[in-house]
């Protein structure tokens, strides 16, 4: 049932500019938006989403979040003269008037309506509104920060209204806090506002104290307000993933919204002005793909900030061909996260814990002294470094352009016994038996030599993991007599035959080879309700799960947490998922975990399952092929004893795995 993806876009919007001289509001230019566009359309990604028009916001659109006395001051802008604009403007912070400005407000707030009507109908899986002005900073009653109307946070108040929708998550990966959402959901449980933000202890624009992440929503919405401060600049994918995977990503399965609207902003990525931080573009591309199986794939990304016009649109096309469905490219040298993003991150999950079951274990506050201590030390060691790389990129930052994500041909590929249908959409695959892999198999692995019907399917195997390493095909599903066996197979063939890593995920007790986990060429990570023995080394981990994956937070938690940043960090060129019987998997948290690891390995996943699970053919291959998997719904809490496990687990592996960190490193 794969869906495509809106394109809202009108030029109408890039007309208006700054008409006086104001150094602080002259980096919002139209070039945003016309340079983001074309390169849609140079790319060919325009032409594969559905276009679909904008529209202007209505009164009672706009009075959803603004005050009438708000409303009524902004429609006297198109009729002001040019002092009168620039009188008017000056009652607000950051942000400037022009006499299209308020058509081009209506058509921003619009533009987000058409893409929430547009997901909400099923017209479309997903999409995304290239606006502007931007709206996250824009108040009740008042503008900020290059924003007139608050897009998102209407957008978040018409699906409520118009859907019924229950509980909405806006994720704000935009560099500057959205202050404008905050204020306006701050005491609502229904809307969860996820924000990151350029903060530098309150050093930073808006200078907020609010921004700190102290503030997590009052009375009711207590808890439902997430703020992560960057109290440096110079942030990198490491640090952006590690706070997806230990606080956003766990919170918001928890939550389990019925729809997800981004604040994209891309003046997070590197080169910007206003963020100076150091994400690469493509890392839009993991931040897409990790929200994409919530809500059953409902997401609605409406542009914010950005504002170095290399990186913006670099930007908007790996988030637009991640909504597309394309493999995400293999992400950049991930080399942990630093010691002030682990210092956020720390105090994030301490001041949330109490709200969140999933955060229930995160390590308390540090003490005040040790903390200022740390941040003190820290801050130092930090600065000379920081001095150090200051003289050395006075320049201009530059970074490499985001690598060409090429959809293989051919995307989902079964390798089936004769008798088991094949879903429509994917392709069956048999290999011509050659004679070279039929040797090697009958050799290494098949006792009874006539043992044909293995033959045939191992050796199928084979040919299709070297049809993915050619990048022919982009993942794969095998039924096979033996799921043990069959690992063992394509992880020696792929030790040899692949250049690079293989991630085997083993649910269930299929009996794992530790073939290659000595030399790091095979990480294997197993879930089971087994108590492992001593934990055998780096590249081996046991997950033990009181009640195995059965238990579908416990499980959740532990693919969220522990999984996804261990995959990240290992960075491998296939995944190699394998699920047997008594694994206790239900379908759709199974489809979870199957849509979530395709953001590794640029999509090469290959499932293994026993031939008698003939039932999880259909929402695997579905999973495989792109479809958003089926929400979980809310989550309970897990076992105390699951989520203490995997804490201890996690403390464990840390040394070896820096994205496994969630708190500073003890100093001195
Ligand atoms: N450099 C500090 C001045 C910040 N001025 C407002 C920025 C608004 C960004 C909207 S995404
Ligand atoms: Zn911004």
């Amino acid at each position: 049932m794969k869906m495509g993806t809106a394109l809202i876009y009108d030029e109408e919007m890039t007309k208006y500019k700054l008409l006086w001289v104001d150094p602080v509001c002259k980096i919002e230019v139209p070039e945003r938006l016309t340079v983001s566009h074309e390169a849609l359309i140079k790319t060919g990604l325009a032409d594969r989403c559905i276009s679909v028009p904008v529209r202007e916001a209505t009164d009672a659109d706009i009075l959803l979040v603004h005050s009438e006395e708000y409303l009524e001051a902004v429609k006297k802008t198109p009729y002001m003269t040019l002092e009168d604009l620039q009188e008017f403007t000056l009652q607000y912070g950051d942000v400037y008037f022009h006499p299209n400005i308020y058509h081009c407000a209506k058509l921003a707030a619009g533009a987000a309506l058409q893409l929430v009507d547009s997901v909400m109908t099923g017209k479309v899986r997903n999409g995304m509104a290239l606006v502007r002005p931007p709206g996250h900073h824009s108040m009740r009653s008042a503008a900020s920060g290059f924003c007139v109307f608050n897009n998102v946070a209407i957008a978040a108040q018409y699906a409520k209204q118009q859907y019924g929708v229950k509980r909405v998550l806006i994720v704000d990966w935009d560099v500057h806090h959205g202050q404008g959402v905050q204020y306006c959901f701050e005491d609502d449980p229904s809307v969860l506002y996820f924000s990151w933000h350029r903060y530098e202890h309150q050093k930073f624009w808006p200078q907020l104290k609010e921004s700190d992440y102290n503030s997590v929503g009052k009375e009711k919405g207590a808890g439902f307000n997430i703020n992560v401060p960057w109290n440096k600049v110079g942030m990198k994918n490491s640090d952006y993933l590690s706070v997806f995977c230990h606080i956003l990503l766990p919170v918001a399965y928890e939550f389990s919204p019925d729809l997800v609207l981004v604040c994209a902003g891309f003046d997070s990525a590197i080169g910007d002005p206003e963020g100076e931080m150091c994400a690469s573009p493509d890392i839009f591309a993991h931040l897409t793909h990790l929200l994409m199986n919530l809500a059953g794939g409902k997401l609605c990304a409406v542009l914010e900030g950005g504002y170095n016009l290399t990186s913006l649109p670099q930007s908007v096309c790996q988030t637009v061909q991640t909504l597309l469905g394309d493999p995400a490219p293999r992400p950049a040298n991930l080399d942990g996260p630093c010691e002030s993003a682990l210092e956020s991150l720390h105090c994030v999950r301490s001041a949330h814990r109490q709200y969140w079951s999933c955060l229930k274990h995160a390590a308390e506050l540090p003490t005040s002294d040790v903390t200022t201590k740390r941040i003190k030390l820290a801050e130092e060691e930090e600065d000379k470094l920081k001095k150090v790389e200051e003289e050395k990129n006075a320049e201009e930052e530059v970074w490499p352009e985001p690598p060409k994500r090429v959809a293989p041909a051919v995307r989902t590929a079964l390798v089936l016994p004769n008798d088991v249908a094949c879903p429509d959409g994917c392709k069956r695959f048999s290999s011509s038996e050659d004679p070279v892999i039929v040797n090697k198999l009958r050799k290494n692995f098949l006792k009874d030599a006539d043992d044909s019907d293995a033959l045939t399917s191992l050796s199928s195997l084979i040919a299709l993991v070297e049809k993915m390493e050619r990048n022919e095909i982009c993942n794969g599903l095998a039924l096979v007599p033996d799921v043990s066996m069959a690992m063992m197979c394509v992880v020696q063939h792929a030790a040899t035959a692949l250049r690079n890593r293989v991630l085997v995920v083993c649910v269930g007790d299929a009996g794992v080879s530790s073939h290659g986990t000595e030399d790091g060429k095979t990480l294997v990570v197993q879930f089971s309700n087994r108590e492992p023995e001593e934990q055998k080394c780096k590249y081996h981990i046991s997950v033990c799960l009181k009640k195995g994956c059965s238990d579908v937070s416990g499980f959740a938690q532990a693919v969220l947490g522990l999984l996804l940043p261990l995959g990240y960090e290992y960075d491998p060129s296939l995944v190699l998922l394998a699920r047997t019987p008594d694994s206790g998997l239900c379908d759709s948290v199974w489809q979870q975990l199957t849509g979530l690891l395709q953001g590794i390995a640029q999509g090469h996943t290959l499932v293994l399952m026993q031939e008698a699970e003939t039932s999880c053919v259909g929402p695997t291959a579905s999973s495989l092929f792109g479809d958003a998997a089926p929400s979980l719904g809310k989550l309970h809490a897990p076992l105390p004893e699951d989520v203490e496990a995997l804490e201890r687990l996690r403390h464990r592996l840390q040394v070896d795995w820096k994205l496994l960190q969630t708190t500073a490193p003890e100093t001195g």
